[in-house]
């Protein structure tokens, strides 16, 4: 995560009109992130962007192929309007998600659910770079990029940047990757806000909280548990107490049928005493499983491999989770678990 293309960015975007009451940072964390150069009172500016500096990848309810190929088209074009905006994007090797991990980390998924959701997005790219996708795909890649030769990586990477980094708003439904804002990081709890961007050529990134100068500006992607953070944006969000079940993990929750507007329940299970033992043998069975899944790379020292370390960190977090969720049960139902 480049911060060197930063001054050039924000120079493209106040000169397009676009106002920016913040400045970009590396967090205590290490990731580059977006802090307030002042302070902002409760409903502020924290930035205006304009129009002319948003790329708009398409619509909320077409295939990946379209934000892929748009990002693809902007990258690859030697003269793109938007190069102060591409050149501050991670490179290939600084970000990963789903769309672009090697395979050899699929069995560290240690889940059917996420194991098929990454083959499947290996087999879309592939099957979008061997143009064999079906005749409801609405553009091949010779469409949006014309003759430039593309690689399957290119198009992993088009598709990482896309889904990590685009939003869309309350009222323009829209894919849209816009500068500035989208150097937010993640917070669950964040009160920061987007305008409906629909009366005006600007989408406004306002302050939900008073931010004092220095502050980091956060953005809430929403409920993210951390498989789903995992798989979708590549880091594992703040630790929370009590643990939180992996998606793939809780009672009510379908993960392919997940929806930032109607999360699973962040309570813990309750319910008829046959249900909470029910509910505990379920748990249970998950909890032998994935200890008893060997590990499938050999061990790698810590700070070597950061899709390795991520991957690691995110089963001792379902393995926490899990026996919190399993003694819990257990104090309830007034047991101890055999873990
Ligand atoms: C929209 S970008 C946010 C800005 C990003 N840090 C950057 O410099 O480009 C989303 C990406 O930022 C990173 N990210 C977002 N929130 C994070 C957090 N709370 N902790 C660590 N990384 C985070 C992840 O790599 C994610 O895919």
């Amino acid at each position: 995560q480049p911060t060197d293309a930063i001054d050039a960015l924000f120079a493209w975007v106040r000169q397009l009109g676009g106002t920016i009451n913040a400045e970009v940072k590396v967090n205590k964390d290490g990731f580059r992130g977006l802090f307030a150069s002042q302070d902002i009172p409760e409903n502020g500016t924290i930035a205006s962007i304009p129009a002319a500096a948003i790329m708009n990848v398409g619509g909320l309810n077409e295939s990946f192929a379209v934000p892929t190929l748009m990002v693809l088209r902007e990258f690859k074009d030697p003269n793109t309007r938007f190069a102060p905006y591409t050149a501050m994007w991670p490179a290939p090797d600084g970000l990963v998600n789903s769309c672009n991990m090697h395979e050899k980390y699929i069995k560290m998924w240690k889940s059917e659910y996420w194991e098929r959701n990454q083959r499947d997005w290996q087999y879309h790219l592939e099957s979008l770079h061997k143009g064999t996708l079906n005749p409801d795909i609405e553009y091949t890649i010779a469409e949006v990029v014309g003759n430039t030769p593309v690689s399957i990586e290119d198009l992993q990477y088009a598709c990482a940047i896309s889904s990590t980094r685009y939003v869309s708003t309350s009222r323009r439904q829209r894919l849209l990757m816009a500068p500035i804002f989208d150097l937010a990081n993640h917070d669950r709890d964040c009160l920061h806000l987007l305008g409906p961007y629909d009366v005006s050529d600007f989408l406004t990134f306002l302050a939900g909280a008073p931010l004092k100068k220095g502050d980091e500006i956060c953005y809430s992607y929403g409920a993210l548990r951390d498989d789903y953070a995992v798989a979708h944006y590549g880091f594992l969000p703040r630790l929370e107490y009590p643990p939180r079940l992996a998606l793939v993990d809780h009672p009510d929750q379908d993960p392919a049928s997940y929806s930032h507007d109607q999360p699973p329940s962040e309570q813990p299970f309750t319910g008829t005493p046959e249900e909470m033992r029910t509910e505990m043998e379920r748990l249970l069975a998950i909890y032998r499983q994935v200890k008893a899944l060997p590990d499938s790379l050999p061990p790698q020292p810590k700070g070597t491999d950061y899709t390795y370390d991520l991957m690691k960190e995110l089963e001792a977090r379902r393995l926490a989770a899990l026996e919190w969720h399993i003694s819990d049960l257990a104090s309830k139902l007034g047991t101890k678990a055999e873990l």
